[in-house]
């Protein structure tokens, strides 16, 4: 998430969430209102602060520099960004996520040093204005029937109520923005969702 995902402070809306039992965070600061310069610095320091003190891998989407400026722990990029070969030669053994829609792409981001695939937009959503078209969980089936093996994330339109058909499909773990950020409780919406991904009973 980024700040103009949120409701209220973005430092209070991550330490929710992490209450809420979220595994890893991704700074995505992008879109309208975003901030850039120094106040984007500033934020994504005081988010990969809260992420430290709870043992969290903080991610940061699309800005390689700011990564390697923070020491964050990895790296989020898509086809229209960085590419990921130069992108794993920059950051060494950080974390690299690498967003995929194809098997070719995937075959190349694992090739590239991919440690996990984003798989999306699995369902519509309202967060990403270039989103490709909706794909459904077929996607995250059709990849592991083609025999690929790395870590997979759904992405896109993901809620407490859909994410267990994800995992299901053949995913390791959902990525979600709005159904976690863009809710008044934050913290039993992360809880929700990780109840769905790990299958508990209700
Ligand atoms: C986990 C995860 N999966 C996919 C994306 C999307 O990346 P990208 O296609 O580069 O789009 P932007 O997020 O940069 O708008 C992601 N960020 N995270
Ligand atoms: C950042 C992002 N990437 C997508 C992709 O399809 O690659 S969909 C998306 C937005 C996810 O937000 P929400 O959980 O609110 O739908
Ligand atoms: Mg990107």
């Amino acid at each position: 998430m980024g700040s103009n995902n949120c409701k209220e402070d973005p430092v209070q809306v991550l330490e929710q969430a992490i209450v809420g039992g979220i595994t890893l965070f991704q700074f995505r600061e992008k879109g309208e209102g975003a901030l850039q310069g120094k106040n984007k610095l500033d934020l994504a320091k005081r988010l990969q602060h809260v992420c430290q003190q709870a043992g969290v891998p903080f991610i940061v989407n699309d800005d390689v520099e700011l990564a390697l400026t923070i020491d964050a722990d990895g790296v989020h990029v898509g086809q229209d960004d960085d590419a990921a070969k130069q992108v794993r030669k920059q950051i060494g053994d950080k974390i690299l996520g690498v967003s995929t829609h194809t098997l070719a792409e995937a075959h190349q981001a694992i090739k590239d040093g991919a440690d996990y695939l984003g798989l999306g937009p699995i369902y519509p959503t309202q967060s990403k204005d270039d989103a490709k078209e909706v794909q459904g969980v077929n996607l995250i089936r059709g990849f592991r029937e083609n025999h690929i093996m790395t870590p997979i994330v759904g992405i896109g339109g993901i809620t407490a109520d859909n994410a267990a058909d994800v995992i299901q499909a053949g995913a390791n773990g959902v990525s979600v923005i709005s159904a976690i950020a863009g809710v008044e409780d934050v913290k039993q919406a992360a809880r929700d969702l990780r109840h769905a991904v790990l299958g508990d009973k209700k």
